[in-house]
């Protein structure tokens, strides 16, 4: 018999008490009911951790598995926000050195613990929460890991390869300028869903011969793919000189179903046999090998798709000859084709993959000093050591993106104390569950009429500095096909910039206040004295799906 304390989440003086027996037929359906009738929290988004970890409860299983043979347990009830709780750090077993760069910036205790479990793996000599550090399934986002001959495929995850490239755009800013010219520059981004010519033009992009990894997921070359990814049309308001353009597109993609596949290979969370995620490369050398390979091939293809679908933009934004391609260019063309795209390429950064490098990093006039070979495992952390000198740290749809210049001093190891590592984003400040809860029904609020329409468009406020995206504003109820209808006439300022996602669910889930505040993140990585902020960007057009 099992004593279940059931306490609020957000309010845990709210409690009451349930009995699970060994005969209870259905314990996760008693939990439910015990949660809605005692606690009467009503939500359909209800969920459950367990204290003291944080580990969500989704089922009898994990439920079970959570009690263990313990006769008293307690359980957080949550109306669909993430775990809130300050005993969730579990402290560390070891002496690993573990890093937290927010300070200024809130990390929930889940994140924190997340990071805590994760420096406890096998080989990990240290691990660094960057400010934007938010809680993973079960490893955190937003961290970053060096390890001694061992490698952790799950602390990348299973987008292997995501990352950010910029690109130089000739859209003058006076292009998105004024009223109604982010909305006709959105216009002119369609067909860019599908799939991009023929698996002859991808394997051309891709340069090589299809291997059979890859082939199967050839037809996504070149698409952005779902959840946060994105496509941004982007005005630079500081550091233009830096970009060599005033106008930028930022896109941010990954290797979409490839990585996933790799990740499947070597790691399963019901660990089954042969898959723990956990590869010493003494004891095994061959595997560790076959991982890096195939975590090679799929980074690479990340790098061609952001490439193909900045030229998919590029044919749009800049038609006319110099991007085109059709079922006559030949295998040359396309080749060419890469290399030209390349040379309006500003950054490419990969945020989720692991790199082999020399450590500890040395400053160019100390003394050497003796270096090893180690692995630096990065799942949403943007690289300092790849070759870019500025790396952007994007915030939302809704506020900046900052151009970071990474810094290389005495005083913080020559980026070592850090992981060689930066926040690659703003990083979530809460789950998708509770965003598409909280700002459906702010939406409703606002404007019962918008809900009813698709959410292709959204209107954002001139300049948005900030986190709070007051005109937040998603799709039009209405006419101009349900781009822009009554809800967009409020707030049609002149510079109004505009996304595109015409996915309800997603537009909910990533509002900007769905994300930390960015300018906070960036204040954590001054002060901790990781990079300077030498410019800034706008978002004018964001481009994250359309259904056609
Ligand atoms: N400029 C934009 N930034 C965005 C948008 N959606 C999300 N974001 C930021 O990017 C990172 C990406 O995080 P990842 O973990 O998915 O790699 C995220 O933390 C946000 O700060 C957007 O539409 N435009
Ligand atoms: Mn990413």
């Amino acid at each position: 018999m099992h004593r279940l304390t059931l306490a609020k989440n957000s309010n845990r003086t709210q409690r009451t008490i349930i009995l699970l027996s060994p005969s209870t037929a259905d314990p996760f359906g008693a939990l439910v009911a015990g949660a809605k009738t005692k606690l009467r929290v009503r939500t359909k988004h209800i969920r459950f951790f367990a204290l003291p970890t944080g580990a969500e409860i989704t089922d009898s299983a994990t439920l079970l598995h959570t009690l263990g043979s313990s006769a008293n347990a307690t359980v957080l009830v949550s109306s669909g926000e993430d775990y809130i709780g300050a005993s969730a750090a579990a402290p560390p077993t070891s002496t690993t050195p573990i890093v937290h760069l927010a300070k200024s910036t809130y990390a929930d205790p889940l994140s924190e613990a997340q990071l805590s479990a994760a420096a406890q793996l096998p080989g990990i000599l240290l691990a660094v929460g960057q400010p934007d550090l938010h809680a993973g399934s079960k490893f955190p986002i937003g961290a970053a890991f060096v390890s001694d001959a061992w490698l952790h495929p799950p602390l990348i995850g299973s987008d292997i390869g995501c990352g950010m490239s910029w690109y130089r755009l000739t859209l003058p800013r006076a292009a998105l300028a004024g009223k109604g010219a982010c909305e006709r520059i959105a216009e002119t981004l369609r067909g860019l869903e599908g799939a991009w010519m023929t698996s002859r033009e991808r394997s051309a992009w891709l340069g090589v011969e299809n291997s059979s990894g890859v082939e199967k997921f050839d037809a996504a070359l070149g698409t952005i793919g779902a959840g946060n990814h994105f496509a941004e049309i982007q005005t630079v308001e500081e550091g233009a000189e830096l970009a060599g353009a005033e106008v930028l597109l930022l896109v941010h993609s990954g290797s979409r179903g490839l990585g996933g596949d790799v990740l499947g290979r070597f790691y399963s969370p019901q660990e089954e046999e042969g898959k723990s995620g956990q590869i010493s490369i003494a004891d095994e050398p061959e595997r560790a090998k076959e991982y890096l390979a195939l975590h090679d091939e799929a980074c690479q293809w990340a790098h061609a798709n952001r490439d193909l679908i900045a030229l998919r933009f590029l044919q749009k934004l800049e038609p006319g000859g110099a991007w085109s391609c059709d079922s006559g260019t030949t295998i040359e063309d396309i080749a060419a084709l890469r290399r030209k795209l390349r040379e309006r390429k500003w950054v490419d950064i990969h945020h989720n993959n692991v790199v082999k490098t020399l450590w500890p990093p040395q400053g160019e006039n100390e003394a050497p000093e003796p270096q090893k070979e180690v692995f630096i495992h990065r799942k949403g952390a943007a690289p300092t050591d790849a070759g870019h000198p500025l790396l952007p740290l994007p915030g939302s749809r809704g506020t900046p993106t900052l151009i970071l210049k990474p810094l290389f001093t005495a005083a913080n190891g020559f980026g070592g104390n850090h992981a060689l590592s930066a926040a690659h984003g703003a990083g979530r400040s809460m789950s998708r569950t509770k965003a598409s809860e909280k700002f459906r029904n702010r939406y409703d609020e606002a404007s019962g009429a918008r809900k009813k329409g698709d959410t292709s468009g959204e209107k954002r406020k001139k300049g948005d500095r900030g986190h709070n995206d007051g005109d937040f504003l998603a799709g039009g109820g209405g006419g101009g096909g349900g781009r822009k209808g009554k809800s967009t006439t409020k707030g049609d300022d002149e510079d109004g910039g505009w996304v595109v996602c015409e996915d309800k669910e997603l537009v909910w889930e990533e509002a900007p206040e769905a994300y930390k505040d960015v300018e906070s993140v960036a204040k954590d990585l001054v002060d901790a004295g990781v990079a300077e902020i030498v410019g800034r960007c706008v978002p004018r057009v964001t481009y994250k799906l359309r259904k056609e």
